[in-house]
């Protein structure tokens, strides 16, 4: 299998704070690896770091064979390649719901009338289609974390990266994000995912536990769970 993401040794310190070290990972196309851990464990820090929203102190980051360090505009990078479902949704308030899952596509030079077409199909995927053309804060909770996903998967992206996705959601949301994220991954993309649930981390093919900034155990899922 083709290795999306890979981290060589990572490390990362935050003002003398030790947030990750290094962590070797690798995360291949059809892989849905879960990242578990306590808080302040080095989960988001491994998660910037592998979408390059954040480069290393130490080690390598590479992303399709790509040595982060060498690529001088992240943002290229993430565009193309990387969707990132944040904490905090992150959605533009003066942006409809249609125009915020097109902006990462028109920022990579997509057509509007094709971004939208894009948009369309992905919102109706999340039962969204209706509401297309609602601001944010015509939403509910649960439906603008659905757009936030809908925005990170709009463009057959190769490395889906979310963090605590079904923070906001009930469990039949949460397990429909967790059908849609899998099926993603089965469809080719590779999937990292931080989350604090057990019966979400069932739904993947791996689990990493950190502590303390390091990998403390890695583990195959059996493919007899929840799935
Ligand atoms: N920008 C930053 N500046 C300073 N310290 C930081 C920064 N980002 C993270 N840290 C520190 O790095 C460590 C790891 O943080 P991180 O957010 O990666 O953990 P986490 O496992 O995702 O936690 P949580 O589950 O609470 O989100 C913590 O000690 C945190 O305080």
């Amino acid at each position: 299998m083709t290795v999306v993401v890979s981290l060589h040794d990572a490390g990362r310190v935050h003002d003398g704070v030790h947030a990750l070290k290094g962590v070797n990972l690798e995360v291949s196309a059809g892989e849905l690896v879960a990242v578990m851990g306590p808080s302040g464990s080095g989960k988001s820090t491994l998660l910037n770091l592998a979408g390059g929203l954040d480069r290393p102190t130490s080690g390598t980051v590479r992303i399709e064979g790509e040595d982060l360090a060498g690529v001088k505009d992240l943002a290229v990078v993430r565009r193309g390649r990387v969707g990132y479902v944040f904490q905090d949704l992150n959605l533009i308030p003066s942006l409809t719901a249609a125009e915020n899952v097109m902006l990462p596509r028109e920022l990579d030079g997509v057509s509007a009338g094709k971004a939208r077409k894009e948009a369309l199909a992905v919102l109706a995927e999340l039962s969204l289609g209706d509401l297309a053309d609602d601001f944010p804060e015509e939403l509910s909770g649960g439906q603008r974390q659905r757009v936030a996903i809908a925005r990170a998967l709009v463009g057959e992206r190769r490395l889906l990266l979310a963090d605590e996705p079904t923070g906001a959601l009930d469990t039949a949301t949460g397990d429909g994000i967790l059908g849609l994220l899998r099926g993603r991954c089965d469809a080719g993309a590779a999937v990292l995912l931080v989350t604090h649930e057990p019966r979400y981390a069932a739904w993947a093919d791996r689990v990493v536990f950190l502590r303390d900034g390091e990998i403390a155990d890695s583990t195959d899922v059996p493919l007899e769970s929840a799935r």
